[in-house]
């Protein structure tokens, strides 16, 4: 690290980006208030929705569709897969795994109740399958909508976390970190370097040093990722060995999938470890890990079954007993059973969350009830240059040391409101207490295992000073050194530039003034053909663009190639973070 560049950057920012507790909590209180109205201005809910039409064109209603599976699973769950009545693809909508969302008839008033509300499940281009908590039971061979909701429960958990903040956190686990995040204490390392024992044999020296300096953190420290230089793998080995030093740890991120992506790295090292969540919202995979799969294995849930039997004889007892003094001691005992039953059931979750060395959620889930009380050594919130302030904050409270890992320099959270970002919402504590400490608490990954070398120089140069390295599994990869693909002129370019000025290709708006371009969309998928003909599989292509429309318009024409099916196409930004053997990006 240069040490005279990480202090001119402390002195720099300490005076452009220091800020009390006080003013942050005033200054994001009406910003939240901002984002909230905008998005639930994109939701159903928005009084300037006057009809279902107009719900269905701004995506946040999809019209028309039929029931056509129900499978229970899940936890108890319902899965219902819904379908267009009017052809094979669904209509273009904005609906996104985990939204919350209300099942209706079809042609039921705006305001009409719903049949039920869940979770979306899972989003094909044909259809969408939505987990309920109850079986919707009538009207389900009638013509039925979805309706999304805005996540209001989000924004009340965040005003929450803010009152929590004005209030002082002078007691509490986080009493001292808070101090050292609005820049009012020096952050600390312990003096002696830390060595540790990797369970990962594979990791780097950048890696390894990184997981050093944050062993050695006594309150806070940044982990920055660039792209593909292993920041997960890095965090998964951070998390291990603090488990091994006996730390109680949160971890979180701001979505469901990294979340996910972190358990199941962690499961093979059999540490004991808890996910907290809807289990709509998780991988198939991680569902053993989910604290409700293991509540109902533990010894106080089989108790309250027992009980919820035992009271369900009392129950029968009751309906047939005549004498009045009988009835009313079979009533007190039934009170006092279910009493112990609730008992119980508390007890079966707070038994799995104490028993876990670490408790894993998205950042929103940490304010649920069931972790009030609750202290950890250490928070690490992976995605952390992707979520908004107020909800690292929601983790942070409750823990005395914290690491943070993410890349400022990629993509920021995502904001609905433009005024709320103008305003400062969107600026993350990644990139604030980088700002504010720089070198001193932060270590760069500077190796990638991603990327041709061509390619990672652009960003290298632009963003990472020329720090970062390909690492020699990827730095001279092509396209033709896959397995089955022949060498030819689409396979053989690292970097391939179609230009369509002058083509007579235009631009042109949707109803929503989202842009798209239907001549480049063609071009784009023309060469995903090429790539597949020369034998690259279409589920290795990413089909990525910065505009929903032309995501839409992408998938319509995906639609008559049976060969790019398994080709995925998505924005840029819910392609963050993932990877493809090919990406082709159609700019518009
Ligand atoms: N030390 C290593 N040796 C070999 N492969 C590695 C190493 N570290 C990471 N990788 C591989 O690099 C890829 C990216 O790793 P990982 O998912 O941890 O990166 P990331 O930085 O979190 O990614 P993103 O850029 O999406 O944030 C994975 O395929 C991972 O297995």
């Amino acid at each position: 690290m240069e040490k005279g560049k990480s202090n001119n950057k402390k002195n720099k920012s300490s005076s452009s980006t220091a800020m009390t507790v006080d003013q942050f909590v005033s200054t994001m209180a009406p910003l939240l208030d901002l984002e909230k109205e905008a998005e639930i201005s994109l939701s159903m809910s928005s009084a300037e929705t006057r009809s279902l039409d107009s719900a269905q064109k701004k995506g946040s209603t999809i019209l028309n569709l039929k029931c056509a599976d129900i499978q229970t699973g899940l936890m108890g769950k319902t899965l219902m897969e819904l379908q267009s009545n009017k052809g094979d693809i669904l209509p273009p909508h904005k609906f996104g795994t985990h939204d919350v969302v209300v099942l209706k008839p079809n042609k039921a008033d705006l305001g009409s109740p719903a049949l039920g509300q869940g979770v979306v499940y899972r989003l094909k281009d044909s259809s969408i399958t939505v987990a309920f908590d109850d079986v919707p039971e009538e009207g389900l061979n009638n013509p039925l909508r979805l309706e999304k909701l805005a996540n209001e429960v989000t924004y009340r958990r965040m005003k929450d976390t803010l009152i929590q903040l004005s209030k002082g956190v002078l007691k509490g686990p986080a009493s001292d970190l808070v101090p050292v995040l609005f820049g009012e204490r020096p952050p600390t390392m312990s003096k002696k370097d830390v060595n540790f024992t990797p369970f990962n044999r594979n990791l780097d020296h950048s890696q390894k040093d990184a997981i050093s300096k944050a062993l050695s953190s006594k309150n806070v420290f940044l982990l920055h990722g660039p792209p593909g230089t292993g920041k997960t793998t890095t965090v998964v080995e951070i998390i291990l060995q603090e488990a091994k030093r006996g730390s109680k740890i949160l971890a979180c991120a701001a979505s469901n999938i990294a979340v996910d992506n972190i358990v199941e790295r962690l499961v093979p090292h059999r540490v004991k470890l808890v996910r907290l969540g809807h289990p709509a919202r998780m991988l198939p995979q991680v569902l053993d890990s989910a604290l409700d799969a293991q509540v109902l294995r533990g010894d106080n849930s089989a108790l309250a079954n027992d009980i919820r039997k035992e009271m369900k004889t009392l129950n029968g007892k009751l309906l047939k007993a005549k004498d009045r003094n009988a009835k009313r001691d079979i009533r007190r005992e039934l009170k006092s059973l279910s009493k112990e039953e609730r008992k119980r059931q508390q007890l079966a979750v707070t038994d799995v969350l104490k028993n876990a060395d670490v408790v894993l959620t998205t950042l929103t889930g940490a304010l649920s009830k069931k972790l009030d009380g609750m202290s950890f050594d250490l928070v690490i919130i992976d995605e952390a240059a992707q979520a908004l302030e107020i909800a690292c904050w929601i983790a942070l409270l409750k823990g005395s040391r914290c690491i943070l890992a993410g890349d400022h320099l990629q993509l920021p959270p995502t904001i609905q409101s433009v005024e709320a970002e103008k305003k400062g919402l969107g600026k993350t504590l990644f990139e604030r207490l980088a700002d504010l400490y720089g070198d001193e608490i932060t270590s760069m990954l500077t190796v990638q295992y991603r990327m041709h070398k061509l390619i990672m120089n652009w960003s290298s140069g632009e963003l990472y000073d020329n720090k970062i390295e390909a690492h020699s599994s990827v730095a001279s990869h092509m396209l033709y050194h896959l397995e089955d693909v022949k060498k030819t002129p689409s396979t053989e370019s690292t970097l391939l530039l179609i230009d369509i000025a002058g083509c007579d290709m235009e631009e042109k708006k949707d109803e929503e003034d989202s842009t798209l371009n239907e001549g480049e969309a063609e071009v784009a998928i023309a060469h995903a053909k090429r790539l597949v003909e020369s034998g690259v599989r279409a589920s290795d292509i990413g089909l990525i663009t910065p505009y929903a429309a032309q995501v839409v318009f992408l998938k319509k024409l995906k639609s008559n190639e049976e060969k790019l099916k398994e080709m995925e196409i998505s924005t840029v930004d819910g392609f963050q973070g993932r990877e493809k053997e090919a990406i082709i990006i159609s700019m518009v």
